[in-house]
């Protein structure tokens, strides 16, 4: 036996296997991958299933697409034992990358969970997408973590996608580390890098090593706490990077290091003493004749509370793609990053668990972050989104595309689950009705005492909930099956796609009766599409890609409207006015709430019927003849509303993007004449090595296939990203031309 798992572990994957010759079954998969598993691999997970809660780091890698995740956490799993072989993005051969498309694109689309052991340590590892079409996939995990490790360019430093993670894991006040990657590139550069931490991110960066070399030189670094000296001599492209020379820095080593070394380690010292009073008393205290002299450990521990207090980041540099410094940052996860720093669990005496990602394929399996207690297979579990109870039949352990069944997980761990049939992505789930009720009304009083005032019902449900806040997708297109017969199967995979991504919208147009696909960017309108293919078998057809406008008033109107219906025996009689007016005249005058942004929201608009935002509504009066039902008043408030909107000077809003680029000097002339023709108003170029780094903001409508045409602009050498900024009023010739052309006039 070759597995290092229990046999009783492996037992229901083997029967299964015998039994069904499906080629396309998951557990046959898995038996023939399995074989791929040292020996050793996954001994520690045979010894320590549950580990102490102590040794767990769940921790998410974030950055801007490209920055070298996916090969980092290639490296780890192969570090850890985890895999035989170092996979490469470049092959398409990744553990975590490991849907058809990923591997094709080698791009990650979905966070991949992946479990292995360092040292001591458990690591639950998420690999975050770096696309901005993906973001969402990088929120929902980044609200179950504990923990973050950003991956950066070095010859980059702080890229538009990087800004955008940082803020996200800043809203869930998650602590992190930075690994400046790529140090073997020529331009790599830690003054700059460090720079951009600080001044883009508005972090305090916390140095605590020095790289050895720059460039094709770069061969290793210096820890600067511990003065270890650690070289990797790699001298072929096969050499793996497991082994290398660890010694501390001696006297007589290059004076040049040493120097920088003893530089960087005293300014380190001073900047931790600021941050962190505990170390400065032990400096002034025990050790103020020699501050070099405080212990490693002591020095270790107050790095780690700065990191926790997130009070300063910790900074590690590297190379991936040649094996150089992914040891050490996996120490540095176990040493600075926490296990449940921030969720508060005291109320919560039974199960707790956040749905992290809803997997495909083998049905539906759904990722779950345990918060407090034990979790079992083969038990009953209570949603409390969704106000229902299900079974889960299986619990597994995650290892990307492999899972390994087990009888029980404890709190701090990532499990999978099997059976889970109602669960979407950011549910929450308990043991029981009871533990949620009860978890409620424990959170609500506790923060009654705090707050010494009661609260609103739906405050303290909001304790217990904690949602993903999904984006407004800005483009949409119509969807259609081959076939009628196949429609049914089209909902089925739709329904589960939505299941999985609830940035993904699904909608049915009131006038042609299709169905609508609405998504975050061109990238992830085409990946929906191909999963379709792939994983449903169905082969669809899309209409043509268009950007999701809003609408809005420039102008008030007050206006009336009489209903007056004989329905059977019945007269239904209503007369309604109200006054629609421009929010930003209206805000003046009332007090704002969401509430009323959010019924705007729901109506169509007067120009194309598309939402509308930005519009307050007074309703003015309302008479109602006896008899006359409920629904008739809100039909005739709708029609008076509708009436209202058109009288007002219709106002197409339309999505701006932020956009990056990063180009070669020879090609910014013809990138900067491109974006004239789209409407792009350019914000600001600066200069990072010997590119420039270009700042815009464009209609989405302009940026159709702009990957090809940059990629054609700048010879394939220009990189960029596209992130919404705002809505904003298209010009009226714009507007003339958009309005026409749905007209079909042009
Ligand atoms: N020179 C150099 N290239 C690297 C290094 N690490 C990764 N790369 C290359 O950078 C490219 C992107 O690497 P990935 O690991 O896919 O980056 P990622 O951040 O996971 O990308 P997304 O998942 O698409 O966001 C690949 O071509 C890698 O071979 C490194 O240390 N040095």
């Amino acid at each position: 036996m070759q597995f290092g798992v229990p046999f009783s572990v492996l037992r229901g994957c083997v029967r299964h296997c015998r039994s069904c010759s499906s080629p396309a079954c998951g557990w046959r998969a898995q038996w023939r991958r399995s074989y791929s598993f040292l020996k050793d691999d996954v001994k520690s997970l045979r010894a320590v299933v549950n580990p102490d809660i102590s040794k767990i780091r769940n921790i998410g890698i974030m950055a801007h697409i490209d920055a070298g995740k996916t090969t980092t956490t290639e490296r780890m799993l192969y570090y850890s034992g985890y895999t035989r072989a170092l996979g490469d993005v470049d092959d398409g051969d990744t553990v975590t990358d490991y849907m058809a498309q990923e591997r094709e694109r080698g791009i990650t689309i979905q966070s991949a969970a992946v479990t292995f052991d360092w040292k001591e340590y458990r690591i639950n590892l998420i690999d975050t997408p770096g696309h901005v079409d993906f973001t969402l996939e990088v929120e929902r995990a980044l609200r179950v973590l504990d923990g973050a490790v950003a991956v950066f360019d070095a010859s980059a430093g702080v890229e538009a996608q990087t800004l955008t993670v940082w803020r996200q894991a800043d809203k869930h006040k998650i602590p992190c580390v930075c690994f400046l990657n790529k140090m073997d590139k020529p331009g790599a550069s830690l003054s700059y890098s460090l720079e951009s931490i600080k001044t883009k991110l508005k972090a305090n960066p916390v140095l605590l090593q020095i790289p050895i070399g720059s460039g094709k030189g770069f061969i290793g670094l210096v820890d600067l706490i511990t003065k270890q000296r650690m070289v990797w001599q790699g001298k072929s492209w096969a050499d793996d990077g497991r082994l290398f020379e660890s010694r501390v820095l001696e006297p007589t080593d290059d004076p040049e290091l040493l120097e920088e070394v003893d530089q960087a380690r005293g300014g380190l010292i001073e900047q931790v003493a600021d941050l962190d009073d505990e170390f400065a008393e032990l400096l002034l205290g025990k050790y103020s004749d020699n501050f070099d002299a405080v212990p490693a450990g002591k020095f270790q521990e107050a790095v780690r509370r700065v990191t926790l207090a997130r009070k300063g980041v910790p900074v590690l540099c590297g190379s991936s793609l040649k094996n150089k410094g992914v040891q050490p940052l996996l120490d540095a996860i176990t040493a600075y990053l926490p296990v449940l720093p921030f969720f508060k669990h005291e109320n919560l005496q039974q199960l707790w668990m956040t749905v992290l990602v809803h997997d495909k394929q083998r049905g539906p399996l759904v990722f779950l972050r345990i918060y407090s207690g034990t979790m079992k297979p083969q038990s009953a579990i209570y949603n409390i989104n969704r106000n229902g109870t299900e079974r889960m039949s299986r619990l597994l352990l995650p290892f990307a595309d492999q899972h390994v069944e087990i009888p029980s997980l404890s709190a701090g761990n990532i499990a999978l689950t099997v059976g889970l049939k109602q669960t979407v992505t950011g549910d929450t789930i308990v043991s029981s009705k009871a533990s949620a009720a009860a978890a409620a009304r424990r959170a609500q009083k506790g923060a009654e005492e705090k707050r010494g005032s009661a609260l609103s019902n739906r405050e303290s449900s909001s304790l217990v909930l904690a949602g993903v806040e999904v984006p407004d997708p800005v483009f949409f297109c119509s969807i259609e099956p081959p076939t009628m017969s196949k429609q049914a199967d089209l909902e089925h995979a739709l329904n589960c796609l939505q299941r999985e991504d609830p940035s993904l919208k699904v909608r049915t147009d009131p006038d042609s009766g299709q169905t609508i696909l609405c998504g975050m960017g061109e990238l992830h309108i085409e990946i929906l599409h191909d999963r379709i293919k792939r994983e449903y078998n169905i082969e669809t057809h899309l209409g043509p890609l268009q950007v999701a406008y809003r609408e809005t008033i420039l102008q008030s109107v007050t206006t009336t409207e009489t209903l007056d219906r004989t329905l059977g025996e019945k007269r239904h009689i209503v007369n309604a006015e109200l006054t629609v007016s421009p929010w930003s005249e209206s805000a003046k005058r009332h007090k704002w709430h969401p509430s009323h942004e959010k019924s705007c929201f729901l109506c169509a608009g007067p120009l194309l019927g598309y939402p509308v935002q930005g519009v307050s509504t007074v309703i003015r009066s309302v008479h109602v003849e006896p008899g006359t039902s409920l629904a008739m008043v809100s039909a005739c408030i709708s029609r008076c509303m509708l009436k209202a909107l058109q009288q007002a000077s219709g106002q197409v809003l339309e999505p701006v993007m932020a956009l990056e680029v990063t180009v070669g000097e020879e090609y910014l002339s013809s990138v900067l004449g491109d974006l004239a023709q789209r409407r792009g108003c350019v914000r600001d170029i600066q200069s990072r090595h010997d590119n420039k780094v270009l700042l815009a903001t464009v209609p989405l409508a302009e940026m159709m296939g702009y990957s090809t045409v940059l990629r054609t602009l700048s010879s394939g050498t220009a990189t960029f990203s596209l992130e919404l900024a705002s809505y904003e009023p298209m010009n009226p010739q714009a507007q003339t031309s958009l309005l026409n052309k749905m007209a079909g006039l042009s």
